[in-house]
């Protein structure tokens, strides 16, 4: 099986839903920015603002391609599909699901947030800007799109199953609205 990659903007939940799914399907998971922290011994607000964001990305295309394309679920950084390089990495490598939540929910789940450099100062504006920029681009190099608003993790983890399994039987119909 190739690798799932879990997609999505800042507070979708990839890195939440990704170990929870990771246990139920019993399959091994690596979250790209807890990846790059190792890497650099650094944390990833330290390393934008040591080095700023295009040091970032190279370390997260690098990262990306030294990760198992096999059996294993990858949760990455919402910053990932920005990058064709990625972008085409993800299309041929892996099964992408994109994990879509309003933006009006991603501001109440983030409201508290002080880890994520991209949205420090005034958050509702870096939200909305980069929510609009990034959203086609999420829909576009998705192979299957869960909508996570208002649900719980379990309902999720759950929903992922049943998708793939209808995936697998030729059907993929989830979400495609969105
Ligand atoms: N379905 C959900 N419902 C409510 N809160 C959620 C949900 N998914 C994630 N969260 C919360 O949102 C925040 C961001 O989740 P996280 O997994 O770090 O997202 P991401 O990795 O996509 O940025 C965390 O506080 C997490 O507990
Ligand atoms: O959207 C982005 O550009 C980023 C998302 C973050 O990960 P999460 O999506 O897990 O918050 C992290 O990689 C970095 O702060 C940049
Ligand atoms: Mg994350």
């Amino acid at each position: 099986m190739k690798s799932i990659y879990l997609t999505g903007f800042m507070g979708a939940g990839k890195t939440t839903v990704g170990k929870a799914l990771g246990e139920y399907l019993e399959i091994p998971i690596f979250d790209l920015d807890a990846e790059i922290e190792k890497k650099e011994c650094c944390t990833i607000q330290s390393i934008f603002e040591r080095y700023g964001e295009s040091y970032f990305r190279e370390i997260e295309s690098a990262v990306l391609q030294e990760m198992p394309t096999e059996n294993t679920i990858i949760t990455t950084g919402g910053g990932i599909i920005c990058r064709n390089e990625n972008r085409q990495f993800l299309k041929v490598k892996g099964f992408v699901i994109f994990l879509y939540a309003s933006e009006e929910e991603i501001y109440r789940r983030l409201i508290e947030d002080k880890t994520r450099p991209l949205l420090s100062g005034d958050k509702r504006a870096n939200i909305a800007n980069l929510y609009n920029e990034r959203l086609p681009i999420y829909r576009e190099s998705a192979d299957m799109i869960i909508d996570t608003t208002g649900k719980s993790i379990r309902m999720i983890v759950q929903e992922i199953h049943t998708c793939l399994d209808s995936s697998e039987n030729g059907q993929n119909d989830c979400d495609k609205n969105i």
